[in-house]
């Protein structure tokens, strides 16, 4: 059996801890023979091979005597850098204890459970539902809700250095008064509903306009202002910074040259790596 789990790109610009859409680059787990203590197989430097794996302490939560087994997990999905590959493991370890334990647990409730494991369904929620998804934590449960399919291509530049969650995390304020709070709550709100009306002309104006994280975290990534601005040059609907970065995501029409606006990206000194990633429409899948 294997489990197939899609990457992810969090907050879109202002919907921080709340947006984020399913990624076509995946996690797989190849689920082998029971055994008598957890195995896992990877090619991952300081990464546990047993049951201190974060894909095998997800499967725990949902289920702490799960029956061991020998599993191989391959991730292409860069580790700290703003796409996702913490969440892949928490969804894919549920999965793994959904199919192992044969528990049937709905959509809805694995997102429940990765959100709890998580704090925020920005991440998990698209890697389960797949496409690009709205959510919120309310009365010690989650919402989330699915957004019509964006047509643009998904360009991510791929900076070199790890930021993890926690550490760009610790870059933001642990308050904002209420007047910021109020216009930068309203400019999610508009995005939301621009996105759901197919505005892109009010998505693309609006994903640039964060007032949650992108200020604190510019910093932290000075890519994300140099992307931007080429990107502008490049007909791009909009750049954000994925996640918690320090992976910048611009918009490109879909008729528009990629490979123009990775010379330009080139020609101005940004020489790390850029992945063309597709929306996975379809969220954590199984294949026997
Ligand atoms: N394939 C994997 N196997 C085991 N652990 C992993 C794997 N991928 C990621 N991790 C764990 O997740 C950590 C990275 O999580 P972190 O939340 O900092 O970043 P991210 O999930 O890549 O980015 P973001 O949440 O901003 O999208 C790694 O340091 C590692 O501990
Ligand atoms: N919304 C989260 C995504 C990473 O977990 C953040 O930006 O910190």
């Amino acid at each position: 059996m294997r489990i197939k789990v899609p990457a992810s790109s969090a907050n879109l610009g202002p919907g921080f801890d709340s947006m984020g859409m399913a990624l076509g680059l995946y996690l797989t787990i190849d689920v082998l023979e029971p055994t008598d203590h957890w195995v896992v197989d990877h090619d991952l430097e300081q990464i546990p091979h047993d049951e201190r794996n974060m894909v095998v302490r997800a499967a725990l939560k949902v289920k702490a005597d799960l029956a061991p087994h020998h599993i191989v997990v391959n991730s292409p999905i860069p580790l700290a850098h703003g796409l996702g590959s913490s969440s892949s493991c928490n969804v894919g370890g549920i999965e793994l204890a959904n199919q192992i334990a044969k528990l049937h647990l709905s959509a809805e409730e694995k997102v429940e459970i990765a959100s709890q494991i998580e704090g925020h369904p920005d991440n998990v929620a698209p890697t389960i539902l797949g496409g690009t998804v709205i959510g919120t934590s309310l009365h010690d449960h989650f919402i989330a809700v699915k957004a019509p399919a964006m047509p643009y291509q998904f360009v991510a530049y791929v900076p070199a250095y790890n930021l993890k969650t926690s550490d760009s995390r610790n870059a933001l304020p642990n308050m904002i008064g209420f007047h910021e709070a109020t216009q930068a709550s309203a400019i999610a709100n508009t995005l939301a509903a621009a996105l759901f009306a197919q505005d892109y002309q009010a998505v693309g104006e609006l994903m640039e306009a964060d007032m949650f994280h992108e200020p604190y975290r510019s910093k932290l990534v000075p890519e994300l202002a140099q992307v931007r601005a080429i990107a502008h040059q490049h007909q791009a609907l909009a750049t954000y910074l994925s996640g918690a970065g320090p992976t910048v995501m611009t918009l490109l029409p879909e008729d528009a040259s990629v490979d123009e606006f990775v010379q330009a990206l080139k020609a101005n000194g940004l020489v790390d790596p850029v992945m063309v990633l597709p929306i996975a429409e379809a969220g954590v899948e199984v294949e026997n």
